[in-house]
């Protein structure tokens, strides 16, 4: 016999664990089911212990550039305070105890374990079913790809989670995946004295960004001492026990004691029971309406959506399922034209909306604009580490910026303007006439605005 629930949220990563909080915040009775941790890979596998690790390995870059500027500095860096760090204050050991109390305390009904979909507002979840007459909200976030090369399966690899696990450190590393993951943990760990190479499919980095920020941050991560191996593709995967060979489609070989293969995310819900619902359970994500609904009476949010692999888009996508859940009077609608994103690398690289070319092939009639932050008076005044550029994509028709990008020392702060222009389809001319403050790196958007 089917317990009677209004809500069930399966999956409790970040987009589960805001919307069953809010859901019974607001008196509704809520399952939330979760096999794993509550909270999901940002805190425990993602951004949280990522940007910890990336904070000590800013420490490394800065102390190396003290020399000629500030006198001179040595230093040895030491992985063991990182991995400490990792364990004792973002993940209490990797375990969720503290999020399952908020979470409860939030009144939901919280049950560790897989949920499946069995019918039209039912779930299976363990030995229970419910019956959830308000709605279901798939959350079920995404795993990572293991691309099916020669060897691959049967070799001990990293993904980002034994990576963010680690203890120590090894003295070599390759790195499978040119994208966010890859670059981010490879400059950590290259500044720890790793030796890595990256091994990347396309023919340049951070492919889904700006050319110029490609060019960045490999020239940034060389001078880190990475090595790259762009438009090559690993044919055979061998280890022998203390370390990796990768064979690659140009007749070379790559070898590192680890591989830490990080070739983007796909969602897996093909037991997920989708299909009862209508929704095709083989699809690359789970589409969604723009108020995220995804078939009568279920809501997808985060990942699985497909919209953005973003913790932001998660709680965004979240926060409209329970307002239409709720049936509030304003639901607000989900519009994506204004995504923000930054990789984490030094420089951070920041971007909203479109790039130059997403927007060319959009049939935008399309007029670019770009400064170097070197050549504005902070990034001259901050020389060391100064690296960066701001890029406007400006759509001529409307006379609005439709995209950007803010890369350099705290390009990611600095974006919060450009989202602002890009969001709110602030007129060029308005962004002309603004007062920029001297002498700061995001006085550089108004020379990127001058150079149109
Ligand atoms: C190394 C790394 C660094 C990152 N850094 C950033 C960053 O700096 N900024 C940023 O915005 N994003 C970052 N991300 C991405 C961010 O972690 C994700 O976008 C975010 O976690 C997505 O949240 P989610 O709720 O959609 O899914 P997840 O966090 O993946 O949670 C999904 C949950 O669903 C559960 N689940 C799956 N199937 C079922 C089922 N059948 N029944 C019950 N439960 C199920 C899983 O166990 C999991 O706990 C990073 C990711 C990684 C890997
Ligand atoms: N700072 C952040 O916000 C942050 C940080 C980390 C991750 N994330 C999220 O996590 C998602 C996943 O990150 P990711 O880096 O794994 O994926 P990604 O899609 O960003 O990058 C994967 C890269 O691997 C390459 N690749 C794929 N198959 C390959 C192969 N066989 N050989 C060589 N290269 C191959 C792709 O061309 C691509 O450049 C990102 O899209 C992002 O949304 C965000």
């Amino acid at each position: 016999m089917a317990e009677q629930v209004d809500v069930v949220v399966i999956g409790l990563g970040v987009g589960g664990e805001e919307a069953a909080g809010r859901l019974a915040e607001a008196g509704l009775s809520v399952v939330g089911a979760d096999p794993r941790l509550v909270g999901g890979e940002c805190p425990y596998w993602g951004c949280i212990p990522s940007k910890m690790m990336i904070r000590a390995a800013n420490l490394i870059a800065e102390t190396r550039r003290v020399d000629g500027m500030a006198g001179i500095s040595t230093i040895e860096p030491d992985w063991s305070p990182v991995a400490k760090r990792i364990r004792e204050e973002a993940t209490d050991n990797w375990n969720d105890q503290v999020a399952v109390d908020r979470l409860v305390k939030k009144g939901v009904s919280f049950i560790r374990e897989r949920a499946v979909i069995t019918g039209p507002g039912r779930v299976q979840v363990g030995d229970r079913e419910y019956e959830a007459s308000r709605g279901i909200v798939v959350a079920t976030g995404t795993v990572p790809v293991i691309p099916p090369i020669d060897g691959l399966a049967g070799t001990p690899y990293w993904t980002n989670k034994e990576a963010i696990e680690a203890e120590t450190l090894p003295a070599s590393l390759i790195v499978l995946g040119g994208g966010a993951i890859g670059l981010e943990l490879t400059q950590v760990f290259a500044r720890f004295g790793v030796q890595v190479t990256v091994v990347e499919g396309l023919d340049r980095i951070l492919a889904m960004e700006e050319p110029e920020s490609s060019d960045l941050a490999r020239a940034a991560l060389e001078h880190d001492g990475v090595t790259f191996r762009t438009g090559v593709h690993a044919t055979n995967v061998s280890h022998d026990g203390s370390g990796f060979t990768l064979a690659l489609d140009d007749g070379s070989t790559v070898s590192g004691e680890k591989l830490l293969v990080a070739t983007g995310r796909r969602v897996d819900t093909k037991a997920l029971g989708l299909d009862l619902v209508g929704i095709d359970p083989a699809a690359r994500s789970i589409a969604v309406d723009e108020h995220v609904r995804a078939a009568d009476g279920v809501w997808a949010v985060g990942d699985v959506t497909g919209v953005g692999a973003f913790t932001h888009n998660a709680m965004y996508q979240a926060n409209i399922a329970v307002l239409d859940i709720l049936g509030a009077e304003d639901a607000p609608t989900a519009s994506y034209h204004a995504m923000p994103r930054v990789t984490f690398t030094d420089p951070e690289i920041g971007a909203v909306g479109l790039t130059e070319k997403q927007a060319r092939d959009a049939g935008i009639d399309v007029r670019t604009g770009i400064t170097q932050i070197p050549a504005a008076t902070r990034g001259w005044i901050h020389k060391a580490g100064n690296e960066g550029f701001i890029k406007l994509v400006v759509d001529n028709d409307r006379g609005v910026v439709v995209g950007a990008t803010s890369a350099g020392p705290t390009g990611g702060e600095v974006l919060s303007a450009l989202a602002v222009a890009v969001h709110a389809a602030v007129p060029v001319h308005s962004l002309r006439q603004m007062i920029y403050a001297y002498p700061t790196f995001h006085r550089a958007i108004g020379s990127a605005i001058q150079s149109l």
